[in-house]
């Protein structure tokens, strides 16, 4: 039944082929408009202040992404998220390294007072930050063995934030604050690349423009990405390799083999 409705998000987004705007990273741009071409949705990166709010208006979904932020981006950033909120633009928030430094950390929380996102996705150490969970960082990378509770974690930026929240890693949890599902795809080379957690945010970000229900449209893209990384490993040499095979596998993954490679278990749906 679940699988159905993940399936039903990925075809729709193939259907509706969705303008999203991104105000993403400099590291990660180019990765990020073809990963998402491969998808199926158009990519416009738009960063000044002068054009955002017109961008936005015309945009199915929105992408803020703070890993290499300045102040004029941050303007920007903020416009555009004032601007989706007002025209009913869902917006995806990637908050790349809060916590690793004061800068980031008091721009996500004046961000968070501006707009509201629709879907909040981070590594552990970031979403803990933003739970105001105790949790150590290293500078965009997550530091996943913590004895932490990875579910309070998530649960706690879900309520807090109103949003429907993704606490990535080896395992991936979604929560809207009522439904739970863990997910367990995906592959350790995914680390070895830079920008696959930006990827999958921006993925995200073009399904609930997609697909009305945040918390499936969140589940079904980290879904298929885990199922694409997998398949991309199976003749990769090494990063390089895998990243191509990556992009090749996101244009091309049969909805089939979500019906067998998935592995969500989905806790208190009501
Ligand atoms: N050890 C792992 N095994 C399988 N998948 C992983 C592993 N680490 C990260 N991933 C996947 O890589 C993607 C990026 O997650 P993550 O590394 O948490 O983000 P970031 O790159 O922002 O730190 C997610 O889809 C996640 O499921
Ligand atoms: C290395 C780096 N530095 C600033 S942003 C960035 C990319 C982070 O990408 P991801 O969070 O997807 O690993
Ligand atoms: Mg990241």
């Amino acid at each position: 039944m679940e699988l159905e409705q993940i399936k039903q998000a990925i075809k729709k987004v193939r259907e509706k082929k969705p303008l999203i705007h991104h105000l993403t990273n400099l590291v990660v741009t180019n990765f990020t408009a073809n990963g998402t071409i491969a998808y199926g949705t158009s990519p416009i990166m738009a960063n000044a202040p002068e054009e955002v709010e017109e961008m936005v208006s015309v945009s199915n979904g929105l992408v803020i992404n703070i890993g290499t932020i300045t102040s004029e981006m941050v303007e920007a950033m903020i416009l555009a998220g004032k601007k989706a909120n007002q025209v009913g633009v869902p917006i995806i928030l990637d908050p790349v390294g809060v916590g690793a430094t004061s800068y980031r950390t008091n721009t996500i929380f004046n961000m968070l007072e501006q707009f509201k996102p629709t879907v909040i996705r981070g590594n552990t150490s970031e979403m803990a930050r933003l739970a105001e969970i105790p949790w150590e960082i290293k500078g965009v990378d997550s530091v996943d063995n913590g004895e932490g509770d990875r579910l309070a974690i998530a649960t706690k930026v879900a309520k807090k934030y109103h949003v429907v929240a993704a606490v990535t890693g080896k395992e991936d949890i979604v929560t809207d604050g009522e439904r739970i599902a863990l997910i367990a795809n995906g592959h350790p080379l995914l680390s070895e690349v830079t920008g696959t957690g930006c990827l999958v945010t921006a993925l995200i970000g073009a399904t609930i423009a997609a697909e009305e229900d945040h918390f499936i449209a969140t589940v079904a893209a980290l879904t298929y990405y885990g199922i694409a990384a997998e398949r991309a490993a199976i003749h990769a040499k090494g990063p390089g390799s895998f990243a191509v095979q990556l992009m090749d596998e996101i244009h091309q993954l049969d909805l089939n083999e979500i019906d067998q490679k998935a592995k969500i278990e989905w806790v208190n749906i009501v």
